[in-house]
């Protein structure tokens, strides 16, 4: 029989009685569980959960709340392989990969169960002798977060541990695609004796939770990772009630390669960034401009790596890319190849959907010849595809790369030192991974430029999303 999951509002589990969604394998399409269709009534009644449990939580010391993080943060880590094997069955992930998110997950948990005892105010000099100006750091409120389905575990630890740690209390959805692994974390949040009402998880109709949730003027903060499209229609209606906004939306990263690059690191990087989650990363490298002088011997070194990535079930050892999460994300992979070719793109490896599997696998493909008004070149692909193109000059290049609404990653190899400091300032990107294809981690600042987004997650910058700012002025 296929296991229901459930529900978490209040301290209380439900959802038996709800209308059932199928949680489907992307590598099998079989149906693996089921997780009950939640609408508005729930959605509200995780707001009413999390505005109770607040005055409690924020009147803890950031030690005490820190002390629940750390006990989140050890279960996470004992059941590290269970959550990892969870992931790739409704993702798609390889298992390595799986494990190695849930690692990076559970370090925004340990990083912010610390980083909330540094929630620092300030005393200003005041122009007046009898007054003293005192800056105090408060915790935002309720904070609703909607997160995305390539990153199950990470985009929701890194909302939720910095809001808890702050002293805010959370609802949270995550993608309906993608729920097991965030239903699972709240069991554990539940186990580490976390308050009934501090996390609430709700699954089902996504304009319902969300348009409840945005409608709420109790929810005093939305942060959401997606698409830019979703994105500015949840901060067009949070706009309503003025909430504390954080956006992480769409990429379109470009990857410089100059000839002075050492073009091993380079093509190391382009794999690290382009491959994980089988492209679907809003990090992802999206098209690579590799300086006209060393582009042959680039190709050469890429397509050497890239004939040796295994295409597979992500459960199966020694698969390097599994399946794409949707039959949409296929499609898309392809029309990005066939538009390319269509417009005298070389398919140097790659570049076909793989049929005899039930899952949307995609052959890790290469294109040179590539010209900067194809789709792959002004579109994110969100799949295994490397566009390359070439470029002449440092100006020009800076120049095509930056041609994009978009602003989230941008990476640079270079061995000259001025030269890497020049473009890192100059792209309009929120991360330059200058010689680094794999820039992420808890204690960094993540966000974007222009249509990528508002806000950064990760570090102390992290943390400061989640508080208000308050003055008071004291006469003597
Ligand atoms: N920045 C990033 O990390 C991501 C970027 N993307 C980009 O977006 C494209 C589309 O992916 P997709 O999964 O459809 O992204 P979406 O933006 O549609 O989904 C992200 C989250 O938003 C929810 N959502 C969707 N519509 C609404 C709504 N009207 N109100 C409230 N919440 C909503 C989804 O719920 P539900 O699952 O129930 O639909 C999910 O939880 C990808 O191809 C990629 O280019 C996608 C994922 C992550
Ligand atoms: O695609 C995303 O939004 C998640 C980014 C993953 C990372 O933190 O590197």
């Amino acid at each position: 029989m296929t296991k229901l999951y459930e529900l978490y509002v209040d301290g209380k589990w439900f959802g038996q009685d709800l209308d059932k969604i199928d949680v489907v394998s992307p590598a099998t399409q079989e149906v693996i569980a089921q997780v009950p269709k939640a609408g508005k009534d729930d959605a509200v009644k995780a707001v009413d959960a999390a505005e109770a449990a607040l005055e409690s939580w924020s009147k803890l010391t950031a030690e005490e709340r820190g002390q629940y993080l750390e006990t989140w943060h050890q279960l996470i880590d004992d059941e590290r392989e269970t959550l990892g094997k969870l992931m790739t069955e409704e993702q798609g992930k390889p298992l390595k990969e799986a494990i190695g998110e849930v690692k990076y997950a559970n370090g925004f948990i340990k990083w912010y169960a610390e980083e909330g005892k540094r929630i620092y105010g300030d005393i200003i000099p005041a122009s007046h002798p009898n007054k003293r100006i005192l800056v105090q750091k408060q915790p935002v409120g309720v904070v609703s977060a909607i997160t995305p389905w390539n990153f199950p575990a990470a985009m929701i630890t890194r909302k939720v541990a910095p809001a808890l740690a702050a002293g805010c209390t959370v609802v949270f959805k995550p993608a309906t695609q993608t729920p097991l692994t965030a239903i699972k974390l709240v069991e554990l949040a539940e186990k580490a004796g976390i308050p009934k009402g501090v996390i609430n998880i709700v699954v089902g109709s996504s304009s319902q939770i969300g348009k409840a949730w945005s409608d709420d003027s109790r929810v005093r903060k939305l942060t959401f990772t997606g698409s830019t499209e979703v994105g500015k229609l949840l901060m067009r209606d949070a706009a309503n009630t003025m909430k504390k906004v954080s956006l992480e939306l769409g990429g379109h990263a470009p990857v410089i390669v100059m000839e002075d690059a050492d073009l091993k690191k380079a093509v190391k990087g382009v794999i690290q960034s382009k491959f994980r989650n089988a492209g679907q990363t809003c990090i992802c490298a999206n098209r690579v401009y590799v300086h006209e002088s060393v582009e042959q011997d680039f190709l050469e070194l890429l397509k050497e790596e890239v004939r040796q990535l295994k295409v597979g079930n992500g459960l199966d050892d020694g698969t390097d890319i599994g399946p794409l999460i949707d039959e949409d994300a296929m499609k898309k992979v392809d029309e990005h190849v066939q538009d390319a070719v269509n417009q005298g793109a070389k398919l140097e490896i790659g570049g076909s959907k793989i049929e005899d599997n039930k899952g949307f696998y995609f052959e890790p493909t290469v294109l040179s010849n590539v010209n900067d008004d194809m789709v792959c070149m002004n579109d994110e692909t969100f799949g295994p595809l490397v566009p390359v193109t070439t470029f002449q000059a440092e100006d020009e290049v800076i120049k095509r790369a930056n041609q994009t609404p978009f602003g989230l990653a941008s990476y640079v190899f270079t061995e000259n030192i001025s030269r890497a400091f020049r473009i890192s300032e100059a792209l309009h990107f929120g991360i330059v991974g200058l010689n680094d294809g794999a820039p992420s981690t808890p204690q960094a600042p993540f966000g974007g430029f222009k249509e990528s987004g508002l806000g950064r997650e990760g570090g102390y910058y992290g943390i400061e999303e989640y508080l208000e700012t308050k003055y008071i002025s004291l006469g003597l």
